[in-house]
């Protein structure tokens, strides 16, 4: 069975690009075939996984303003059974182009629905931003997962989000699911990280994914050199942590079978 799960949060910096690239990584390292789909302009899962933009041909935008085939915009990455659906910057027009256009909302999942049986798990990073592409991205999906940074401020906006999700369910999508709440750049040395763990928890309860993604310089380094942090620092702390994500996000999905 094939699951499309968006990683999203419209607040900027907590995690959602490193959570794709190394959650698709680790699932790929686990033998599960996995599509992840760049859908933020900023680009930086297509170039943390090593995709050098220039050389790409069809990315996301021409999947959707193009009615490219998604097949036509895969790319394969240097991790065995992790593809990808690059994005350039010229995603960062597709906001206004979309704007006119009929089904505009469902562009993505008309276009992943061709390709889902080819993958166990297809992964979006969505933008900062609550636009049509995170619209998209939630029309899109069966699940979606929420990084939360464990600093100040954690849990705002996220209403905002979760009214968004219950939009789309209503109207676009009534099968979307919250797949799990992903608890990220924790500082153990803090109290501030336990508060807001207790908050989350409190909040969202068992959707809180039991792994929690630690600050990690590995982690943070990785993209620069065009990897994930499976094949950059296999020992590493991020490494062992995403493992454990991405074991924790199989065993749910086998238990809810
Ligand atoms: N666990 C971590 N330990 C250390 N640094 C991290 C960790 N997770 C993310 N970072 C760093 O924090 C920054 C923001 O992370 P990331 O790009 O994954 O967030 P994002 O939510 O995708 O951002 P945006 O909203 O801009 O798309 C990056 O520089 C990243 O390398």
């Amino acid at each position: 069975m094939s699951k499309i799960i968006a990683i999203t949060n419209q607040k900027g910096g907590v995690g959602k690009t490193t959570t794709s690239v190394n959650l698709g990584a680790s699932l790929a390292s686990l033998g599960k075939r996995v599509l992840l789909v760049d859908i933020d302009p900023q680009g930086n899962t297509t170039s943390g996984i090593g995709i050098n933009k220039a050389d790409v041909e069809n990315c996301i935008y021409d999947v959707l303003i193009n009615d490219v085939h998604p097949k036509d915009a895969m790319v394969e990455t240097n991790i065995p059974g992790l593809t990808m659906i690059p994005a350039t910057i010229q995603l960062a027009g597709a906001e206004i182009e979309l704007v006119p256009t009929i089904s505009r909302e469902v562009r993505l999942k008309k276009s992943l629905h061709q390709v889902k049986d080819m993958f166990d798990y297809i992964l979006i990073d969505c933008p900062p931003s609550l636009g049509i592409l995170t619209i998209n991205s939630l029309t899109a999906a069966d699940s979606v997962i929420i990084p939360i940074q464990c600093e100040y401020y954690a849990l705002e906006g996220l209403s905002q989000l979760l009214n968004t999700v219950r939009l789309v369910q209503k109207h676009l999508n009534t099968n979307l699911q919250i797949e799990g709440v992903l608890l990220t750049m924790f500082d153990a040395r803090t109290n501030l990280g336990i508060q807001v763990i207790e908050e989350v928890k409190k909040y969202f309860q068992q959707k809180v994914y039991q792994t929690i993604i630690p600050r990690n310089v590995r982690l943070s380094e990785a993209p620069s050199h065009g990897q994930s942090i499976i094949t950059y620092d296999p020992r590493s702390k991020g490494a062992e942590v995403y493992l454990e994500l991405a074991k924790e996000v199989i065993t749910y999905e086998q238990a809810a079978r």
